[in-house]
């Protein structure tokens, strides 16, 4: 239970499930509206980026990245490219047989010993305590920081099934040199010196968020993760093949974003839409239910050093400064305060606010 007196007690989702599949409490069932309808036909639009020919600075390829963060603030990432293949040799997500499948069936209390606690931000459950009025989401999770790497706290690192951690690790490192590699591209196509993105970050940090959507008998009622920006610099998400949950907005529509295999989606957080006076956008996205699969994703949030202040590049202002000048930890701290709501949180950077 969350000491905060407006946080209502978050339900494990997955044990509800178990106890009686066919039963979805109250405050999980949302209304969905026609434009909550998807738009499968505009998936195949979403861009798709070769991150080997970024990281050569190949000049069409940097051109690319550039309209898609304009233009969808989301893009997927060509297999072929980024040690994808290292990334699934790792077999993070391998099926039922991988680690994150093995540990999300060990016993509640087996997992509870890694609990979240009330104040942390790291550990086995859900970060957004829900008050007594919002809807909840339908999925659990397991959070932990990881870079730098004096804020690992072993304590609420899962210990079973044996290896898991190692494969975190190493998932965990190889998704670090991407996000380098990537901040060094934004840097490019934001007129800077390539390292600039990486300095102004003071030191990268790095979060891991595994999420975990069981199934649901009615799932067109509920949603695994409410609409919501990431208030990160950027976030690397690995979804698994076979089960489609990712949404995202484009023009006012909610477009799935359907997996590619071994490849990793990209989206824009809010810092750089910040740092690039909103040229470059923090897209809403959110993530649905299915009906029989349970489904799994790894969100690596990339994000300044608490320290670190963010604003917009003088560069990327032509008529007027969009954006406050924030310190990261301050709005990170903020928005960690609610739940996930829409692009509500980047309101407070907006100049005049
Ligand atoms: O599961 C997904 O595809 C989205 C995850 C996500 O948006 C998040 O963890 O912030
Ligand atoms: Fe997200």
């Amino acid at each position: 239970m969350s000491s905060n007196p407006d946080m209502a007690y978050v339900p494990n989702v997955q044990e509800l499930v178990k106890s009686d599949p066919s039963q979805v409490p109250e405050k999980f069932l949302i209304i969905r509206n026609e434009e909550d309808e998807p738009r499968n036909d505009l998936s195949s639009r979403i861009p798709i980026i070769d991150l080997s020919l970024l990281s050569r600075g190949h000049k069409e390829e940097l051109d690319k990245l550039d309209q898609a963060c304009k233009e969808w603030g989301f893009f997927q990432s060509n297999c072929a490219c980024t040690g994808g293949e290292s990334l699934s040799g790792n077999r993070i997500v391998a099926g039922d047989e991988d680690g994150t499948a093995k540990f999300f069936e060990l016993p509640l209390e087996e997992k509870n010993k890694i609990r979240m606690a009330s104040g942390e931000f790291q550990g086995y459950g859900q970060l957004f305590g829900a008050s007594q009025v919002q809807k909840m989401d339908w999925s659990d999770a397991l959070l932990l920081s990881l870079y730098p790497e004096q804020n690992r706290n072993l304590k609420f690192w899962p210990t079973e099934p044996e290896g898991y951690k190692e494969v975190i690790e190493a998932y965990s490192s190889e998704v670090k040199r991407v996000g380098e590699e990537l901040l060094r591209s934004l840097s490019i196509i934001m007129g800077l010196e390539k390292h600039t993105l990486l300095s102004l970050h003071k030191e990268l940090g790095q979060a891991l968020r595994v999420n975990y959507i069981p199934p649901c008998s009615i799932p067109d009622k509920v949603l695994g993760l409410s609409p919501h920006s990431d208030t990160t610099t950027i976030t690397i998400l690995m979804q698994e093949d076979d089960v489609t949950g990712l949404q995202i907005q484009k023009e006012g529509e909610w477009v799935p974003v359907k997996p590619i295999p071994n490849a990793l989606v990209v989206n824009v957080g809010d810092a750089i839409e910040i740092w690039s006076n909103g040229k470059y956008k923090s897209i809403e996205h959110r993530a649905v239910a299915n009906k029989s699969k349970r489904r799994i994703s790894y969100a690596s949030f990339l994000c300044p050093h608490v320290d670190a202040e963010v604003e917009p590049f003088d560069n990327m202002v032509e008529t007027s400064r969009m954006y406050k000048k924030v310190r990261y930890g301050e709005y990170l701290f903020s928005s960690l305060k609610g739940k996930l709501k829409g692009k509500a949180h980047i309101e407070t950077a907006k100049a005049g606010n």
